[in-house]
């Protein structure tokens, strides 16, 4: 049974209160371990470390900074197999999936090691000859991250890796789903040497500390990836200090299958949008629109595909994450048959789920764009299927008839669509005739209520430190010509 304490000031901590939070297997339904649950006044030391801690870190070269990064990476890779390991007892994931998440960390954290030295301002000519005006790109300061329980890790890397090597502290707070993948990251930050204070740990409930922290007058900077109704909250709470917000939420991806389509590809495709990470993902394949020629022989060959699914550890499609998700996703099926969907497979539990969270592939027919499951977020391995006419603006409109605008997918062989939809699709991330994830060097944005700010690439990086302007004057009357009042 794990065990997982606080980590504050370079020092892993006994929670004052002596609460902690249960974690379950999601795979088995055990209890698989405790996390420390902390209190506002271990939130305050977490974020007092950060902050003690930042004017000395912000004064090392990037350089130097990066140096820590590339130990943590040479930490992470010499025990990779029990961070794979243990992504399959947090989340579920089957293990090609969790090897996959570690590779994504290792990807992302050499990724922004690499700004070192790159993350540069400007010398921008002042009003006058003898005027310079230096813009400088500057930490924040304290950056809360704030990351889900669907890929623990990689969100973790995706926002520790630019905060530290931009000059910012970090205090991290994970999801209650996956306390111990961050804790394991955050060890082996102290083993590669990170300074104390540098990087904190405060597992706690959300919905105990997270207005706590977001309102904390030290934090700089938040950084959140999670669903949109919690965005907003973060938005409100953080308003009281005006903090600097990245917000990644919530995504209701379409994925368009036009007649010209290869629908071999398409369907090969959509197995991995739709069943990656169990459909728990937030660029999963949300909405299938397809071409009224093709409809029926797609639909058959995704069924066909879908029916050979294995789930399981060692299968193909791992559970959802807890008991309240797999309730969740149970009712979006029973209220599209309700509202007159046909569900062509799966729908249920699986016959012999044990006391996982399992869930069946399910695909439903017969969808239409006011149901509930092409409105909301479903999260699950579901999807709803409806035939579009030989309109292409008429697809576009729907597609972007969404309150979210986080991933999309066009498979077409017709490069005049592809390049018209580039231009038209209202989303953050449009993969034609591919499939995701998106990239590090790519950036990870969103229209709508999928968020604001972004992360990856580096325009994501530069999200992490603020532009200062300094202006200097080497004149030897630096007044002559200005609208002074004479001070006699
Ligand atoms: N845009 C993107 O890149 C991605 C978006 N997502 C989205 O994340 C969601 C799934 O992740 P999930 O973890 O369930 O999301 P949640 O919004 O439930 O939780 C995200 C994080 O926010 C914390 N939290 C919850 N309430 C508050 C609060 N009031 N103040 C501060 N923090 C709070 C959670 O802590 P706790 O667990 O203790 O409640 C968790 O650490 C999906 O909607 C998915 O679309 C997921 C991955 C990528
Ligand atoms: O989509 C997600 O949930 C993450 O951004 C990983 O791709």
């Amino acid at each position: 049974m794990r065990e997982q304490l606080l980590f504050i000031d370079g020092e892993w901590v006994t929670p004052e209160s002596g609460r902690f939070g249960e974690k379950v297997n999601p795979s088995t339904g055990e209890v698989s371990g405790r996390f420390a649950l902390a209190t506002r006044k271990e939130a305050d030391e977490a974020i007092d470390a950060a902050y003690a801690a930042q004017r000395k870190w912000e004064a090392l070269t990037s350089v130097e900074r990066s140096k820590y990064i590339y130990r943590l990476i040479q930490e992470i890779e010499k025990d990779r197999a029990s961070l794979e390991s243990l992504l399959i007892e947090e989340v579920g994931k089957p293990r090609k999936e969790a090897a996959q998440e570690v590779e994504g960390v290792i990807d992302q954290l050499q990724y922004y090691a690499e700004f070192a030295r790159k993350i540069t301002g400007d010398v921008v000519e002042g009003t006058k000859r003898e005027r310079l005006i230096l813009q400088l790109k500057v930490p924040y300061g304290v950056v809360l991250a704030i990351t889900p329980w669907n890929f623990p890790a990689a969100m973790v890397a995706r926002k520790v890796g630019p905060a530290l090597v931009g000059g910012n502290t970090v205090v991290l707070k994970p999801s209650s789903d996956t306390p111990f993948t961050a804790g394991w990251l955050v060890e082996k930050a102290r083993r590669a040497g990170f300074p104390a204070g540098v990087v904190n740990l405060a597992t706690g409930k959300g919905s105990e500390i997270g207005d706590y922290l977001t309102s904390h007058k030290k934090v700089s900077l938040i950084t959140l990836t999670g669903e949109t109704g919690t965005g907003v909250q973060v938005m409100k709470s953080a308003s009281s200090i005006m903090a600097k917000l990245i917000l990644e939420l919530g995504g209701k991806a379409p994925f368009i299958v036009w007649k010209d389509a290869d629908l071999e590809l398409a369907a090969k495709v959509l197995m991995w949008a739709k069943y990656w990470n169990a459909g728990q993902s937030c660029i999963a394949a949300e909405r299938l629109y397809i071409h009224q020629d093709v409809y029926d022989r797609f639909l058959q060959l995704f069924l066909e595909k879908t029916r050979r699914l294995r789930l399981g550890p060692n299968g193909d499609m791992g559970p959802l994450i807890n008991g309240q998700q797999l309730s969740k996703v149970n009712k979006f099926v029973e209220d599209t048959v309700t509202e007159g969907g046909k569900v062509l497979y799966g729908g249920r539990k699986p016959d012999s789920p044990g006391n996982g969270f399992f869930y069946m592939p399910t695909i439903i027919s017969n969808v239409d764009q006011g149901m509930r499951i092409f409105r909301e977020e479903v999260f699950g391995p579901v999807i709803g299927a409806m035939k579009v006419p030989d309109d292409f603006d008429q697809v576009i409109d729907l597609a972007n008839d969404s309150d979210y605008g986080l991933a999309s997918y066009l498979f077409t062989r017709d490069s005049a669509l592809v390049l018209k939809a580039a231009q038209e699709i209202k989303f953050g991330e449009l993969y034609t005739n591919m499939p995701g994830p998106e990239a590090s060097q790519g950036y990870h944005t969103g229209f709508r209520m999928s968020g604001q700010a972004g992360e990856n690439s580096r325009y994501g990086v530069e999200e992490y430190v603020k532009v200062k302007n300094v202006y200097l004057d080497y004149s030897k009357d630096p007044t002559s010509g200005e609208v002074i009042p004479p001070y006699s």
